[in-house]
């Protein structure tokens, strides 16, 4: 059993109970159901495409920063000019909780994406409720009938979808007009190793409507010259900043080194 075949068990189990907890009702009532969400895969498109994550620890690295608040980290990277913000919601394996990105979003106006480990609408429910405006979907966990399913109901609540593959296979099934944006994962959620080989190699069959991002494993702006060239507009980074003790300041200085 891999990793990821270990997270998938333990979320369909956390799902059922979370759904018994909470009706779907009720989260359709959280005044946030209601607020006009902002595309992810716009801002991604216009401005300096970096998706800075907000992660505590990984199954790979286990603790990467336990100390700094959700709020504070959300409005240094606004203020730094990322494009968005990735939230890990998952608690067993990365220390996050959908309170993170609620708390997010009291603190921030800009795109917040819901990084789970999705297996049910109603998670996509969940992250419209608490504030997101984008969902990732896992092609490594889901059919492509899954993939349909989930992306045509994200885009029913206004959410952009950003499905992540990792071979040709996953990338493959993923290819449809209900994802705005197809990243491709340099680390290998079944191994842990990290290659942006991975990402240069993939790209090739990604057609030109899809908004391309590049995630995990981004540790320096020349990274980003590198990847720029063929094709990516977006990039996903996580413990590059995170690391440090000021993600916001990070980011700050990694944007000005873009152009
Ligand atoms: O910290 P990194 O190497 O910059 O990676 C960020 C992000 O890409 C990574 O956290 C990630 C990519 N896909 C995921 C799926 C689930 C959990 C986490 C991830």
């Amino acid at each position: 059993m891999t990793i990821l075949d270990k997270i998938t068990a333990d979320k369909i189990k956390e799902v059922a109970l979370r759904k018994s907890l909470i009706p779907v009702s009720q989260l359709e009532q959280s005044v946030l159901f209601e607020r006009a969400t902002i595309s992810l895969a716009k801002a991604v498109s216009s401005g300096s495409g970096i998706i800075a994550e907000y992660k505590r620890r990984s199954p790979s690295k286990s603790v990467i920063n336990n100390s700094l608040s959700v709020q504070d980290v959300a409005s240094g990277y606004e203020q730094a000019g990322v494009s968005g913000m990735s939230v890990l919601t998952d608690g067993k394996y990365f220390g996050g909780s959908l309170d993170d990105l609620l708390l997010a979003r009291a603190a921030a106006q800009f795109p917040l994406l819901r990084k789970e480990f999705i297996v049910d609408e109603y998670q996509i429910l969940e992250a419209k409720a608490y504030g997101a405006d984008a969902i990732l979907l896992i092609a490594a966990t889901l059919s492509r009938k899954q993939i349909e399913q989930f992306s045509t109901f994200a885009k029913s609540l206004n959410l952009d979808v950003l499905c992540e593959s990792h071979n040709e296979e996953e990338l493959q099934k993923s290819i449809m007009p209900s994802v705005d944006m197809l990243g491709i994962n340099n680390r290998n959620l079944k191994t842990f190793e990290v290659s942006l080989e991975t990402s240069k190699e993939l790209i090739k069959q990604i057609p030109d409507e899809f908004v391309k991002v590049s995630e995990s494993g981004i540790s320096s702006v020349e990274a980003i010259k590198e990847l720029k060239p063929h094709g990516f507009q977006g990039f996903l980074i996580g413990e590059n900043f995170m690391k440090t003790d000021n993600p916001g300041e990070s980011a700050a200085t990694f944007i000005k080194q873009l152009d």
